[in-house]
């Protein structure tokens, strides 16, 4: 049955992504770049590749690791910082993580399988099917995100990063994709409140494109529950807060056939 998102129990006690980011600006240090690359190397080549989109005028930049994790050998939270995360990335990782310290925020593990979020699924075993944000192997060509929920506030936030893989317009993000993004970020939110959902309808402004390799928050509230319905209204932002990359509304059904 399903009972709804694991608030980080399976996630590694203290991995070396969280080491760093509890040190915040030294992740960079000798130490803790030796143990990336050794945690690295046992999984694949490692490499980080510092990749710039080719638009003239406001190149981001874009990290690219080469490590491919096996989705048998699975379990890892992809939610954790890892060495294509840009700094601003992992400084708004570092903020929210700061704010769960006194309960209000939980940052949520995330799977490359739907089933690994729902409590008593094994974690173990062959699986083909892939969840849609999590279908690609190298980090930081695809999506890189975590989600954090305020249960008091129903709002759900996920910090991400698009990687060159999710091209629409030349250097910047698929449309698509952004929908991917507040789907998720509001669907999450309303399964966190309510429990499993379908989204049922998506309305979406996109205000300014957001450029690949950029840092965008996706911030969402579940503004009334009625019934089985979820309303949800949901803003995309960049980093700084400074532009509006999209806004949105959402409906969701509670399902019990999930
Ligand atoms: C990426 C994941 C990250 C998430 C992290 C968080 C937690 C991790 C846990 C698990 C991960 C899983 C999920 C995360 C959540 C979301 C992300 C992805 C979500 C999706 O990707 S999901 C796929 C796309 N989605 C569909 O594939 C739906 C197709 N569709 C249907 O399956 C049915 O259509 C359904 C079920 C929607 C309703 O069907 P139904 O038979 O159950 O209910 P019914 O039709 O009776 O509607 C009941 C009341 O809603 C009103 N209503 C219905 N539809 C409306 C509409 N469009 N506009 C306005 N009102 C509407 C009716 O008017 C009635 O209102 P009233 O009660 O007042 O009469």
């Amino acid at each position: 049955m399903y009972v709804g998102v694991t608030w980080g129990t399976r996630a590694p006690a203290k991995s070396t992504s969280d080491r760093l980011s509890a040190g915040g600006n030294d992740r960079h240090t000798s130490a803790a770049m030796l143990s990336i690359c050794a945690r690295h190397t046992r999984g694949g080549i490692y490499l980080c590749n510092y990749l710039t989109t080719q638009r003239a005028g406001g190149p981001a930049p874009c990290h690219v690791s080469t490590s491919q994790p096996s989705l048998s050998k699975g379990h890892r939270d992809y939610s954790l910082p890892n060495a294509s995360w840009s700094q601003n990335l992992q400084d708004l990782y570092n903020k929210y993580q700061e704010l769960t310290k006194n309960g209000d925020w939980k940052r949520l593990p995330s799977y490359n399988t739907s089933v690994h979020h729902r409590e008593g699924d094994p974690m173990d075993g062959e699986r083909e099917n892939r969840l849609f944000t999590r279908n690609l192997d190298k980090d930081g060509v695809g999506l890189e995100y975590c989600m954090f929920y305020n249960k008091a506030e129903k709002r759900m936030v996920c910090i991400f990063q698009p990687g060159p893989y999710l091209e629409g317009p030349p250097g910047f993000l698929h449309g698509g994709c952004t929908a991917t993004m507040i789907d998720s970020t509001a669907g999450g939110g309303a399964v966190c409140t309510v429990g499993p959902v379908f989204t049922a309808n998506l309305n979406i402004d996109y205000r300014n494109p957001i450029l690949l390799g950029s840092t965008a928050i996706a911030d969402s509230t579940v503004e009334k529950v009625d019934g089985r319905k979820v309303y949800t209204r949901c803003t995309v932002r960049g980093h700084d807060d400074k532009v509006v990359y999209a806004e949105a509304t959402g409906l969701f059904i509670k399902s019990s056939n999930l």
